[in-house]
């Protein structure tokens, strides 16, 4: 299964490799601007189904919220020890 470290490997290379095909490096060349309107619609996403529809649901807006964070800290140049040094 995916962890959080493991997907964020995958989407580093992703931002490196640029592979033709990929929704990351789309949503990388959106820019801050592009992903943060995107990380607020999924947070929103993860409310309303966290209020109204199934767990499972709820579930997996948060892990589709967790990968657009990801992109963002790719888009930002930060580390996970960036981040993970603040927990
Ligand atoms: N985990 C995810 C992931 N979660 C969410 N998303 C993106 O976020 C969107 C959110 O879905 P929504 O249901 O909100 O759909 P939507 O708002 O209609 O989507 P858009 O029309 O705005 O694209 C999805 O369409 C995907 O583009 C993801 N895209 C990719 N991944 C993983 O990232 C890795 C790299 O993916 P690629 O870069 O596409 O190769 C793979 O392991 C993927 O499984």
């Amino acid at each position: 299964m995916k962890t959080f470290d493991t997907l964020f490997a995958e989407l580093a290379d992703k931002a490196e490799q640029r592979p033709e095909g990929s929704r990351t490096v789309t949503e990388l060349d959106s820019g801050v601007h592009g992903i943060g309107k995107k990380i607020v619609e999924e947070a929103a996403e993860v409310w309303m189904a966290a209020e109204y529809e199934s767990d499972a649901e709820a579930a997996e807006e948060i892990s589709q919220l967790l990968y657009h964070l990801q992109v963002l800290m790719l888009a930002k140049g930060l580390s996970l020890e960036d981040v993970y040094k603040h927990l």
